[in-house]
């Protein structure tokens, strides 16, 4: 048993890699990357250390935490990939894990409990944001930010008005990482278009909290004839899913192994997106002109600097229309938040 999951794990890794490898360059051509992980010892950070190790895009992986660093180091380290790990225990320690990062990758932060709001974990963390974010202004100015902590809506106008002070802002350079979103809508559609998953397509547009997470079933792919109901309620089940999981997990957290997949593909585009591989495409929530707010998420082309073209909604259904001037009131509101937080 155990053998023949080594052996399935082995053939994923090989697969992906090669899959990885055939995309755009040959092995000998596949550049040095440094990947930091900020938060790496918890809930997410845990599963996000592993997937990364396994992405052979990655030449150096730092693990940084502020409690457990060493022991997910070790046990990382011991995985026979390309990456050299290194554990990065305190705060005296940040500087050394973030120099040289071409992708920094932020879960730090506490998680909700069930009744709770993303918005209820401001207080605490979009302190720890701030002080990561100064590190990184400081540490390596050029590294694409993929920020995870909650709440998105808000920390992503902090991680940008900490990035001005410092005179280091390039909106082409942060992301808030709504993967999430993305791969909860595929697979949810997937389930109600009876189609293949792989197959599916879905781009998941505004911000990441409740009704601002609009899903453009209307554009999804295969194309499924589904009926108005059916959209509602995956559109409200999409919006949902993340309190679907901390209603699941009951006081212990909230999602943390899908979140650490949808990190790692979102890390992996940016690294693609790095070194020159053409048409990568990801939703994500960016600085951004696609509506009158001034981060908004859509789908975005990733290049060799980050953030090459913020492209359009596309086609809206009335049902989206519609959906799309509700959530404009929260969204301006909760970006407001942390541009005043981060400028006061
Ligand atoms: N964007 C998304 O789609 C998405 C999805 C799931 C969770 N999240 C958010 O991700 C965050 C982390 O969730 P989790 O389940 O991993 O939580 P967790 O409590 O399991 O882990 C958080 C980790 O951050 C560390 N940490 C705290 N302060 C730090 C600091 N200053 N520097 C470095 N590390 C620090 C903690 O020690 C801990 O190991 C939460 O804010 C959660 O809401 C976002
Ligand atoms: O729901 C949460 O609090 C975590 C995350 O934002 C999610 O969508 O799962």
């Amino acid at each position: 048993m155990r053998a023949s999951m080594l052996r399935s794990i082995k053939s994923l890794t090989t697969s992906a890699s090669s899959h990885i490898l055939r995309r755009g360059y040959a092995s000998e051509a596949v550049p040095e990357r440094k990947v930091a992980v900020l938060g790496a010892a918890g809930g997410i950070g845990q599963p996000l250390s592993l997937l990364m190790k396994l992405n052979p895009l990655v030449s150096n992986l730092a693990l940084y935490d502020i409690a457990n660093t060493p022991g997910v180091a070790a046990d990382v380290s011991h995985i026979n990939t390309r990456s050299e790990v290194v554990g990065y225990a305190s705060d005296a320690e940040l500087g050394k894990a973030l120099e040289g990062a071409d992708v920094v990758i932020i879960p730090a932060g506490v998680p909700r409990k069930p009744g709770m709001t993303r918005d209820d974990l401001f207080n605490i963390n979009a302190g720890i944001v701030k002080g990561l974010c100064e590190a990184i202004a400081k540490h390596c100015p050029k590294a694409l930010v993929n920020m995870i902590s909650n709440p998105v809506n808000s920390t992503v106008p902090i991680a940008a008005e900490v990035f001005k002070k410092a005179g280091t802002y390039d909106p082409k350079r942060l992301f808030g990482v709504t993967t999430l979103d993305v791969v909860r809508a595929k697979t949810f559609y997937a389930g109600k278009a009876m189609v293949p998953v792989a197959e599916v397509n879905v781009p998941v547009v505004g911000g990441h909290a409740g009704i601002t997470i609009l899903p453009l079933f209307s554009q999804a792919t295969p194309k499924a004839n589904l009926s108005d109901e059916v959209i509602t309620a995956l559109t409200k089940r999409t919006q949902d899913g993340g309190t679907e999981v901390v209603e699941a997990k009951a006081g212990k957290g909230s999602a943390t192994l899908s979140m650490a997949y949808a990190g790692a593909i979102f890390a992996d585009a940016c690294l693609k997106g790095l070194n020159g591989v053409p048409d990568v495409i990801e939703c994500s929530f960016v600085q951004s002109t696609v509506t009158e707010l001034p981060f908004f998420a859509s789908r975005v082309r990733l290049g060799k600097n980050g953030v090459e073209e913020v492209l359009g909604l596309g086609p809206l259904s009335d049902f989206e229309k519609e959906g799309l001037e509700k959530l404009k009131p929260e969204l301006k509101s909760s970006i407001e938040k942390g541009i005043k937080f981060a400028t006061q």
